[in-house]
């Protein structure tokens, strides 16, 4: 298996500048900047509520920003309309919160729904053969191709959802809270599985999150949104150096520490 070749001078694959999101009066964003580096797992924080899903949703296009640049693999986001940015969108693959799972096609289906709008001539004993290695890739059994949503366990519809999001071979995965709802042992499966297949794929990650464990373990960096803005993207340490008092709470808050501690017992 090969990760996505590419040349030192290619842009990151994710810039993000001047961004505002408003809906009527209530703005969500207001001079967000942002640059995703490639090869990382960048984390995403914020309190609920603070604008990650609608960052992410500006970035893959869903939705259309007040004002701002968003430039993905290159391609300006916003100028584009979403039907003729289809070169773009088949090099990012999404796994939304909850899975967001087709309930009347089985795992396998779902899977094959993206090979068969961006390869409508695929054969179909190859599509569904390409399908059962991408479920098989996030770690599913082969029992699980057949299934139907509803037969699926938490964890278990998170990886059908992740063997979606990797339908394409995708160079970008976003990943919306993917451990929300995952007791810690399936969370921590589930964030080696997500660090295993950055490495193996050569995948750059955006990874929203609440779980400080998830953070401490596989992010290399984390961005922070707070006050309608990206307060600060750094390691870990590099944030509580910031001193903001957000930052402060969230990471040498009880959580935090209990995170932090079981994060430095793990490496010995
Ligand atoms: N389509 C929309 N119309 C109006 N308001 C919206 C819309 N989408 C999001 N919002 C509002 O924008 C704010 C940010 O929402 P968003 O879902 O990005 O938060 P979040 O940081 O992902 O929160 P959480 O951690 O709770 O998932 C919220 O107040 C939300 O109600």
């Amino acid at each position: 298996m090969s990760g996505h070749y590419h040349s030192p001078d290619e842009p990151p694959p994710i810039v993000v500048e001047g961004l505002a999101n408003r809906f009527g009066d209530f703005v969500v964003h207001e001079n967000l900047d942002l640059t995703v580096r490639r090869g990382e797992i960048l984390g995403v924080v914020g309190g609920s509520g603070s604008g990650k899903s609608v960052l992410m949703r500006s970035i893959i296009g869903l939705q259309r920003p007040s004002a701002g640049r968003v430039e993905v693999l290159g391609r300006n986001i916003t100028d584009i309309d979403p039907d003729s940015n289809i070169g773009v969108r088949c090099r990012w693959g999404v796994l939304f919160q909850g899975g967001a799972l087709f309930s009347t096609l089985t795992v396998g289906e779902n899977v094959e729904v993206a090979l068969k709008q961006f390869y409508p001539d695929l054969d179909p004993v190859l599509r569904a053969e390409i399908a059962r290695y991408k479920v098989i890739l996030s770690g599913l059994p082969d029992s699980a191709v057949a299934k139907y949503p509803s037969e699926l366990s938490g964890g278990m519809k998170k990886r059908a959802g992740l063997a979606r999001a990797l339908a394409l071979d995708p160079e970008l995965l976003f990943l919306d809270e993917p451990t929300a709802g995952l007791d810690p042992i399936g969370a921590a499966k589930f964030d080696r599985l997500t660090r295993e297949l950055k490495e193996t794929l050569g995948l750059t990650v955006f990874l929203i999150t609440h779980d400080l464990d998830t953070l401490y373990e596989i992010c290399d960096r984390v961005a922070v949104i707070a006050e309608k803005k990206i307060i600060a993207v750094g390691t870990i340490p590099e944030l509580i150096a910031t001193g903001h008092p957000w930052i402060e709470e969230y990471f040498n808050g009880p959580r935090g520490r209990a995170a932090r501690a079981s994060h430095e017992r793990a490496k010995g």
